[in-house]
């Protein structure tokens, strides 16, 4: 029986491997981290990550041939083919600081696997890294590996957060990239092998390794580009009286464009997008390309703009002054579907708003308080800034509430912001809402998830993100 081992019980190792254990019932799949609370949570009934479908899958071939332990040695030292997805985050201080990825939790994996390793292994790069970082890996192993073959192979993960389970059964493609040498080729079509077991042969492409590195983080630059090139054009829109979901509608229905990740929004935000273009920009910086890397910064810019731009027209709208004011945040997330904060717009949106003195309520139906209250008092690497940006002030963070319920957030409020497109929302007594708020009562919709004319029918004035402006916005925004 073929064993896998794959260290990092995270968004990315727990659901791909269970999907592996769950196509492949002849291969004994083995999650290893070194968090405890992570490792008992895949192992009890209340799973670490909230995604749609992965309880029954994890149900499923738990304890049979999918298992979850903190024993990381063992089970690496037993493996045939070891996966590694331990998180890549941007580097917070030293070279490099604010744009490239650190390594260190990478480094310290590749060691571990060296030292412990008794028999030849193929080592996967799950977790998304700079390109050419397999030869820095390579280095690590084969210098301290006891003459034991090691083969590297990059195999980039492209789920997304909310649809991992079903990204994960019909994959667009799977990209596995390895050495162009005989060993190379038996390793990557080792691991091809697994793949397909349910994945089409078609859809399995193979690459050197480093098309295969640089892809996952061109694939990911490309998508947030369309996500800022669509919010630059939601600002003109609003200035102009266009509708950005009409503009979106018609350019997408052109085949070369296409229809999708056209969705203008309060700004991207995810744990990937932003570290990944800010390691492609240190990356081209690096190899002198100051241009490209000026122009793929560009991305980040946009949606950092895109955040402020919502904020001033909250201020801006209701009358320049938000102090003391009761604003209701709905939703907290970075996403519908998943409990994950990891750079969510919300962040800098409610920091924002207390700065400028709001009282702020928020409800996210998958958000812990708890992880609401870290976010809102960790202060903020900014990869622009020499220093680190702190949050509103520990004090106005302190006095914002979390509660349970929508109708709770939005009871007495001047304002609300939505800010995640949960279902929920769209489906909410918009009536009772207004009952229930201070006059005159405003939504500023960050997702353009609600009509806009229904609410003004009932008496809202409307701000929805690229959207001709109510006419009641339209006069205050002159102010900002
Ligand atoms: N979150 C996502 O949707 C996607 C993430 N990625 C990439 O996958 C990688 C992992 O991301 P996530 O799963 O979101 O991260 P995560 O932070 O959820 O999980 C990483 C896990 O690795 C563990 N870990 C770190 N060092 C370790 C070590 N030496 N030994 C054992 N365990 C160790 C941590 O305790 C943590 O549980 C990153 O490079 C990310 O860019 C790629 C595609 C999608
Ligand atoms: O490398 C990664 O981590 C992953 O990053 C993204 O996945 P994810 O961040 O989970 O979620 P997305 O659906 O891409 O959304 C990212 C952000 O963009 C926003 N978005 C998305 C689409 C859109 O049209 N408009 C828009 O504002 C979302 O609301 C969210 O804040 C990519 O979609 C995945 O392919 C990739 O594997």
């Amino acid at each position: 029986m073929v064993k896998i081992c794959c260290i990092g019980a995270g968004y990315v190792g727990g659901p791909t491997m269970a999907m592996i254990a769950l196509k492949c019932h002849d291969i004994e799949v083995v999650v290893v981290d070194i968090s405890k609370p992570r490792i008992a949570a895949w192992n009890s009934d209340e799973l670490p990550i909230y995604e749609p479908g992965l309880d029954e899958v994890v149900k499923e071939r738990r304890g049979k041939n999918l298992f979850f332990s903190t024993d990381v040695q063992k089970h690496v030292a037993e493996a045939d083919i070891i996966f590694v997805s331990v998180n890549t985050p941007t580097k917070t201080r030293g070279l490099g600081a604010g744009k490239a990825a650190d390594l260190t939790y990478w480094e310290s994996a590749a060691r571990m696997i060296a030292d412990v390793s008794k028999t030849d292994k193929i080592v996967v790069e799950k977790s998304t890294v700079p390109v050419k970082t397999a030869e820095a890996i390579e280095k690590i192993l084969t210098k301290n590996g006891h003459g034991i073959e090691f083969q590297i192979l990059s195999n980039p993960e492209f789920l997304a957060e909310g649809t991992a389970v079903e990204d994960l059964l019909k994959p667009d493609r799977v990209l596995i990239g390895g050495r162009e040498t005989p060993k190379g080729q038996a390793a990557i079509q080792a691991l091809a092998a697994v793949y397909a077991h349910w994945v089409p042969k078609e859809n399995i492409i193979t690459t050197n390794l480093w098309s295969a590195e640089l892809s996952k983080l061109a694939a990911n630059a490309f998508l947030a580009q369309r996500i800022s090139s669509i919010n630059a054009m939601s600002a003109l829109c609003e200035a102009t009286g266009a509708n950005v979901s009409e503009v979106a509608y018609a350019i997408g229905k052109d085949s070369r464009i296409g229809p999708k990740f056209l969705q203008s929004s309060v700004g991207f935000g995810g744990s990937c997008f932003q570290k990944d273009i800010l390691n492609l920009v240190y990356i081209c910086e690096c190899n002198g390309l100051p241009e490209v890397a000026a122009y793929w910064k560009q991305v980040v810019d946009i949606n950092d703009y895109q955040k402020s731009r919502f904020v001033n027209r909250v201020v801006g709208s209701m009358f320049n002054t938000i102090s003391g004011k009761k604003i209701a945040i709905l939703g907290f997330a970075f996403k519908k579907d998943t409990g994950d904060t990891r750079e969510t717009p919300a962040i800098d949106v409610t920091n924002g708003l207390l700065r400028d003195r709001a009282l702020v309520s928020v409800y996210d139906p998958q958000v812990t308080e708890e992880q609401m209250r870290r976010d809102l008092s960790q202060e903020k690497f900014a990869w622009d800034h020499p220093a680190h940006i702190q949050p509103a002030s520990p004090a106005s963070a302190q006095k914002v509430g979390y509660v349970m319920d929508p109708y709770q957030a939005t009871k007495d409020a001047h304002g609300v912001c939505i800010l995640t497109e949960w279902d929920e929302f769209k489906k909410m007594d918009w009536q009772k809402v207004y009952d229930n708020m201070v006059k005159p009562a405003f939504v500023f919709d960050g997702r353009n998830i609600i009509n806009p004319e229904e609410l003004r029918k009932i008496g809202f004035i409307v701000y929805s993100i690229g959207k001709p402006l109510d006419p009641f916005v339209k006069d205050v925004s002159a102010l900002v």
